[in-house]
């Protein structure tokens, strides 16, 4: 059986934990205020003859380093490179979760986007043209209604395509001014060479010219791992050639 993993990211309170136990009929405490998610809850589902990890990450407003929350749900992002990453939108405040969303899609290309709070949105008025986002972004987007379970099947097709390969979305890319554009061209290459296509170049580079301090102590930290796994597996092959 296929398997794969997915991370859910979103602002806080947008319904990640509720999504999250309608798929794997967990009870992660949903709710305003005390229902908040401190630690990434981890639970499994099967769909179409896979298997799926799901990680329900901390509810953040963005992925820069501002709190150990925003770190953790960043670092599980780059680093546990998720076959496919939920970002969660409240319908009701798009303009304001649409920055996460940005973010995320400068960190990977494999991303479902998810409009929560459909019922709440259309109970307000508010009208969204899905198509046109889907559009914009680059990546497959769907609305839901989490509570009442309402369009999960419809996100289960989308994260399945893109989990599988089926679907490569390429998103949107942002261009930033001519200046950090030439810091970035300077940079880039440098980053690519240390870390191959493991992680993000690009995003990478842009990190490091905002000094991010966390960000570089995870990578050294990630660079350390890397390079135990590396030494593991060739004393691994060295004991296998001595044992034939
Ligand atoms: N009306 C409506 N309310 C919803 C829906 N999905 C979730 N909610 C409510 O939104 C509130 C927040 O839901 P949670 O699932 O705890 O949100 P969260 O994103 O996990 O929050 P954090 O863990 O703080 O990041 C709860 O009161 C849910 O019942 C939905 O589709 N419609
Ligand atoms: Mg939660």
């Amino acid at each position: 059986m296929r398997s794969y993993t997915i991370a859910l990211a979103g602002n806080p309170n947008t319904g990640k934990s509720t999504l999250f136990n309608a798929l794997t009929g967990l009870r992660q405490h949903t709710g305003n205020w005390a229902g908040k998610t401190v630690t990434s809850a981890e639970g499994f589902f099967e769909y179409d003859d896979a298997s799926f990890r799901i990680v329900d990450l901390p509810g953040t407003y963005s992925l820069y380093s501002n709190s150990t929350d925003e770190e953790a749900a960043r670092d599980y992002i780059i680093f546990e490179n998720p076959d496919v990453t939920i970002v969660i939108l409240d319908a009701t405040s798009l303009e304001r979760n649409l920055n996460l969303a940005l973010q995320v899609l400068e960190m990977t290309n494999r991303v479902v986007v998810c409009i929560n709070l459909m019922d709440e949105a259309r109970r307000l008025g508010i009208k969204i043209d899905l198509k046109k986002m889907q559009e914009k972004l680059g990546v497959p987007t769907v609305a839901i209604s989490a509570r009442s379970k309402k369009g999960i099947d419809e996100l289960l097709k989308q994260v399945m395509l893109v989990a599988s390969g089926a679907v490569v979305p390429s998103p949107i890319s942002i261009t930033y001014s001519e200046e950090i554009e030439k810091k970035i061209a300077a940079i880039e290459p440098q980053v690519r060479e240390m870390f191959g296509t493991h992680l993000p170049s690009r995003w990478i580079a842009l990190r490091l010219l905002d000094d991010d301090e966390s960000l570089l102590t995870s990578l050294k930290k990630w660079l350390q791992r890397d390079q135990n796994a590396a030494s593991r597996k060739e004393v691994l092959q060295y004991g296998e050639t001595a044992c034939h």
